[in-house]
């Protein structure tokens, strides 16, 4: 036994005596040491949620044990091998995306090797953007070029992104495939500048196989690196190159972004995701949950999904949320063990109404303007019609009288609020891009 094991086996002593045997199966038999350092402690996890449990609950533990037996604190790493991975090289350790095949890019692709299509849920929400996906990699460069996925925060958009990127890897381990936010594009554009290193930046970003760039609503106002994103652009599509983009909006609702790169992105396809209706949230969390190898019952199900309607992100919380109360407690994850564990999240979306303040504010960040210039009493039409928009919003989504809601909108009349009103009613019949910036908003809103 090498002193990894040694310490290892120590270790989990100690939270055999802590622990419940429910949360011992649960969090700690899974767990593999795979490297002792100097202070510090590398352990595979089989998956993120048993990460993040570690990281919240157990760390602490470690530390704990090794400083009093040691006289050091031994820090806790983590790298997530899934089970049934058949990828077998772990190649760093700090981040998701830590497993690589000695064949592939994978590493250097920063894809997370959870984000596939079996682990894609799909419901009537998604349907278009997951089947458009699939075609993508099948037929990368060809079928959509570039594909864009669009829709509100936490919906699965890097998901289905990534998705993308693990399936063409999957079928040709050589594909260079990058994943990048735009900021993490922009970071790398500015320091290529500071180091005079451009020109490899430009020959890495130009010799990818599959670009995927997440959340370019963020290339707002960079007109520097829009420049540089436009001629990277150019470069792959001009080499049949497989080009993916997420936004939170469609590109002709980002402000600031220039025209020519909105037209290039009209060239391929786009497609929203919208948020699940109970029955995928259902399937979600039943699929989240036996990925964990937990059984939790339908009913308890039901009552999550029923409960946390706001976007998956908050539903995984939610799901992580009830594991972890249960293993803590060493009890068995029923209906009202979830009701108790959420109390506090399933408390606040009933007591809170929307209030007018959270509509300017939402509505002002949409349209990059801010609130204060919604409440104020400029005229210019980029903040008046936001402005009419967050007054209708106002009439739509709450109870509040229209001399209430032209007094939260800087003492405005009510004849104002009202014709506000009226003018984004009769607007809608016949603007479908206003019709789909409302119900972009009343989703955010919502969630
Ligand atoms: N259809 C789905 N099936 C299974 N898991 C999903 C699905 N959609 C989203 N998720 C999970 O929900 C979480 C949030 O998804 P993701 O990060 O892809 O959202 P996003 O739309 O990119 O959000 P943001 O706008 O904040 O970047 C992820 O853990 C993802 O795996």
């Amino acid at each position: 036994m090498d002193e990894k094991d040694r310490f290892w086996l120590e270790i989990t002593n100690y939270l055999k005596e802590i622990l419940s045997e429910n949360a011992y199966a649960t969090w700690v038999e899974p767990v593999k040491p795979t490297r002792i350092g100097h202070q510090s402690i590398s352990l595979s996890v089989p998956n993120a949620l048993t990460k993040k449990h570690w990281e919240r609950h157990l760390s602490g533990y470690i530390l704990q044990y090794s400083l009093e037996n040691y006289g050091m604190e031994y820090e806790p790493t983590f790298i997530i091998v899934p089970q049934d991975s058949t990828q077998t090289e772990v190649k760093s350790e700090d981040s998701n995306q830590q497993i690589g095949s000695s064949e592939s890019n994978f590493n250097d692709s920063q894809l997370n090797p959870n984000y596939t299509f079996e682990t894609f849920v799909v419901g009537e929400d998604n349907k278009m953007a997951n089947g458009a996906a699939l075609a993508v990699s099948d037929n990368p460069g060809q079928t959509y070029n570039p594909f864009l996925i669009y829709g509100g925060v936490g919906l699965g958009k890097t998901h289905l992104m990534q998705a993308i990127g693990n399936e063409i890897l999957a079928k040709n381990p050589k594909a260079k495939i990058k994943y990048a936010t735009s900021e993490s594009f922009t970071n790398d554009f500015i320091t290529s500048i500071q180091n005079g290193s451009q020109i490899a930046f430009r020959e890495m970003y130009r010799s990818i196989d599959v670009l995927l760039i997440d959340d370019i609503q963020f290339l707002s106002n960079k007109d520097k690196t829009q420049e540089e994103f436009f001629h990277t652009f150019n470069a792959l599509y001009n080499n049949n190159k497989q080009i993916v983009l997420t936004s939170d909006r469609l590109p002709n609702n980002i402000d600031n972004l220039e025209e020519r790169l909105i037209s290039r992105f009209k060239w391929g396809l786009s497609t929203d995701i919208t948020p699940p209706d109970l029955e995928t949230r259902i399937a979600i969390l039943r699929k989240k949950a036996s990925n964990d190898r937990l059984d939790i019952n339908s009913e308890t199900l039901t009552y999550i999904a029923n409960n946390i309607d706001t976007n998956i992100r908050e539903l995984e919380g939610a799901l992580v949320r009830v594991i972890a109360y249960a293993a803590i407690q060493g009890r068995e994850i029923t209906t009202s063990l979830a009701a108790e564990a959420l109390r506090n999240m399933v408390d606040t979306q009933e007591k809170k109404p929307l209030s007018i303040n959270e509509i300017i504010n939402q509505v002002a960040h949409y349209y990059q303007i801010t609130s204060q210039d919604i409440k104020g009493k400029k005229r210019t039409k980029n903040i008046v019609y936001p402005r009419q928009i967050a007054m209708y919003l106002a009439r739509e989504l709450t109870d509040i009288s229209f001399p209430k809601i032209g007094e939260a909108f800087g003492n405005k009349n009510h004849t104002t609020v009202i014709h506000a009103y009226e003018k984004i009613s009769d607007d809608l019949k016949t603007s479908p891009t206003l019709d789909d910036e409302i119900n972009q908003l009343k989703k955010r809103l919502k969630t």
